[in-house]
């Protein structure tokens, strides 16, 4: 394969090389996240800042742990977890912001995916659509701990992805409206809880590599609740799903041990 990189040290993309990063990521989607992130990081120190892809690392009770910026959809979400699974890393957990399907998903909740609906391209082109895009059980397991141990209001079920975020909010604008209205209805049947945009990438390329890969997300709004008259005031503090993210890694470098 060729490296396109000027400098062959770093991968392409995220310009980092092996042994800059831990073996565990945390992965938000907005650059603009990870120094909040990098935070809760002893030592954290930037490594690189190239395209939507910023890496800090720092150590989590001694342990080297790094925080990735993804950018927006699947096709970039592969690309980092790809270059990161070469610098060295195998174990990722995204915290990303989502808008809530049920009704009883409100404003501020955390959701921890479950499982993910295929409604985007990138793991077509890694797997065949029967093929279920799921977390890792151990992950999904620390961010469950991590939320029940912050006392977070938190949901555990199926989130659907997908590459349009107005298709998600304007579908009925959209020419294919009448195979995006009824998909949505599907899915919110089926009982999806939320929708965002990376995990079901996420999760393909992650048992594509053999990596563990989970997921939590701030619930910023609803747009079910919003067309019931309920309450659905909108939630940009993404900090408690930081928390649970960073706690989430501290369980898996503890049971690791
Ligand atoms: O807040 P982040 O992590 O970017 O996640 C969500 O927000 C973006 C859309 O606004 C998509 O990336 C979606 O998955
Ligand atoms: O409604 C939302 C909110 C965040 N991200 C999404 O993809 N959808």
């Amino acid at each position: 394969m060729i490296n396109y990189s000027e400098d062959a040290s770093r991968q392409y993309h995220i310009q980092v090389a092996k042994g800059e990063v831990g073996r565990y990521v945390i992965l938000p989607g907005d650059p603009k996240r990870c120094m909040k992130i990098a935070q809760y990081l002893e030592n954290p120190v930037l490594i690189a800042d190239n395209r939507e892809f910023t890496t800090y690392t720092g150590t989590l009770d001694g342990v080297k742990v790094s925080v990735t910026s993804t950018g927006i959809g699947g096709p970039s979400a592969s690309i980092a977890m790809e270059e990161l699974y070469r610098c060295g890393a195998d174990t990722f957990v995204r915290i990303g912001t989502c808008g809530g399907m049920q009704p009883d998903v409100k404003s501020g909740d955390i959701v921890i995916a479950t499982g993910a609906v295929r409604m985007e391209g990138t793991s077509k082109e890694y797997a065949p659509i029967e093929y279920p895009a799921v977390p890792d059980f151990g992950v999904t397991t620390a961010l469950v701990s991590a939320a029940k141990a912050l006392k977070m209001p938190y949901h555990t079920g199926v989130v659907q992805c997908k590459d349009a975020f107005y298709g998600q909010h304007a579908p009925e604008l959209m020419p294919v409206s009448y195979e995006l209205q009824n998909k949505w209805e599907a899915w919110k049947r089926m009982g999806c809880l939320a929708s965002e945009m990376e995990s079901a990438a996420l999760f393909i390329v992650g048992g594509h590599l053999g990596v563990r890969v989970g997921s939590c997300f701030l619930v910023m709004a609803n747009q079910e609740r919003a067309k019931l008259g309920l309450e659905n005031p909108v939630v940009h503090d993404t900090d408690g799903a930081i928390h649970v993210a960073v706690e989430a890694i501290r369980n898996l470098i503890n049971a690791d041990k």
